[in-house]
């Protein structure tokens, strides 16, 4: 039984998948083998040593202290994909609400006073101040092809718009998945420079922080409408406000409001609801929860943005799962001290990622503490563990 500690409201299917294999979950667990969060922010908190993964039931890991947790040997995990389509809903209503002027016009129809006022005769008569382009024959220009940049962008093929897509790092899946009719931008200016409308769908990080600033905004196509239901930090506020002000942008839909932009003409705030559908919240703890509870139980990792993919079907017997420094003759220092102690290896995975190693070793015996010790005193080795039965 492991004790995972809950951060944010986790949909019941993902808790009930734990319970179900014998977990303790709840939001006041407490030395947690394991957490569990949506969008809070762990920065800030000191883990404890019996930590060992952390699953964020959504895409983005910025609310994670990544590189903390490799130090620590704490594998982060995420569940690509399984909120992508509920973004791209959203990022779909977008593309409508910031083209025809259907928030503006709604405020003011709960305006007008029927005791004063013909409604219905009103309406007809006002309504030329909301009206606005259609999306169909103009260009969408989608930062990012991942999971939902590639819905979007086949979302905006389907609707009749050109699409022009960048990504310097398409992985092959998204190649597969991106409709053909999707244009290749050569580099981000030429996208902006080109597109009536821009989607951003990158992770945060130290590439893209501030990404979209304002030399960029410059370059951009002038009245062009800006999206973005990836990061508030991705976008230079202070900037974006000015190209609202002089035009250059007509009207940026956010999905991370800030204090800069509240109140400014021409933004369309949204309070982070791209994931908030019962799809999308199901998926995601049901990925994050199975996730977690196979590396607790087994060690097997699938979907971590720290550690490598490992996943080997066990014997029956015990289980060491060992993170290293991906330096040479860490594997040979590790059998010798598993030789040792008389424990005969009967099946073993070795994988990287980057500086980081991670091993699985059954054994046909019980691993002692005394051992794990010794492993875990070996010079580059971040994390050593047993898990009992684990190769079951
Ligand atoms: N509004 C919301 O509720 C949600 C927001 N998100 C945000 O959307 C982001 C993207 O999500 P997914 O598509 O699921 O992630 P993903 O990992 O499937 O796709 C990200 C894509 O961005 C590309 N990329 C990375 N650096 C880039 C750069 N400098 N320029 C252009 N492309 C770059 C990658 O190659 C990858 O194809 C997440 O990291 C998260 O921040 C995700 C889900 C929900
Ligand atoms: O859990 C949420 O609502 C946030 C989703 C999100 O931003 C993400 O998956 O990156």
């Amino acid at each position: 039984m492991a004790r995972i500690q809950t951060f944010n409201k986790i949909a019941a299917e993902g808790i009930a998948l734990l319970e179900a294999r014998g977990h303790q979950v709840g939001p006041d667990v407490h030395d947690p083998d394991g957490i569990l969060v949506r969008s809070a922010k762990l920065q800030d908190i000191t883990f404890g040593p019996s930590l060992r993964g952390i699953a964020r039931a959504g895409a983005g890991v910025n609310n994670v202290p990544v590189s903390r947790c490799t130090e620590e040997g704490v594998v982060v995990f995420n569940t690509p994909g399984s909120n992508a389509n509920s973004v791209k809903e959203l990022v779909v209503a977008g593309l409508m609400l910031s083209s025809r002027k259907i928030i503006e016009g709604c405020q003011w129809v709960q305006t007008l006073d029927p005791a004063k006022v013909d409604v219905g005769k009103e309406v007809e008569a006002g309504k030329s101040a909301f009206g606005g382009p259609e999306i169909a024959g103009k260009r969408l220009g989608v930062i990012g092809l991942g999971a939902i940049g590639v819905m979007v962008a086949n979302a905006g093929i389907s609707l009749g718009m050109e699409v022009a897509g960048y990504d310097p790092y398409l992985s092959v899946n998204s190649a597969w998945g991106l409709s053909r009719s999707v244009l290749r931008a050569t580099s981000l200016e030429a996208l902006l420079a080109d597109c009536d409308y821009i989607s951003i769908h990158v992770p945060l990080n130290d590439e893209t922080r501030g990404v979209i600033n304002a030399d960029r905004l410059n370059k951009t196509k002038k009245g062009a409408r800006f999206l973005n239901f990836s990061r508030d930090a991705l976008v230079d506020d202070q900037a974006m406000v000015k190209a609202l002000k002089d035009g250059t942008i007509s009207t940026y839909v956010t999905d991370f409001p800030t204090a800069a932009l509240l109140g400014n003409p021409g933004v369309i705030a949204i309070p982070h609801l791209g994931a908030s559908t019962p799809e999308a919240e199901t998926n995601s703890a049901i990925m994050a929860a199975q996730q977690l509870a196979d590396f607790l139980e087994q060690g097997n990792i699938k979907h971590s943005v720290n550690f490598p993919e490992c996943i080997m079907d066990g014997n029956g017997g015990d289980r060491i799962i060992l993170a290293n420094k991906n330096v040479p003759n860490m594997v040979s220092r590790i059998t010798t001290i598993l030789a040792e102690a008389e424990l005969n290896i009967s099946d073993m995975l070795n994988r990287h990622r980057d500086d980081l190693a991670y091993n699985i070793i059954d054994v046909d015996q019980t691993i002692s503490a005394a051992t794990v010790e010794k492993l875990q005193a070996i010079d580059g080795v971040v994390m050593a563990r047993v898990v009992p039965g684990g190769a079951g």
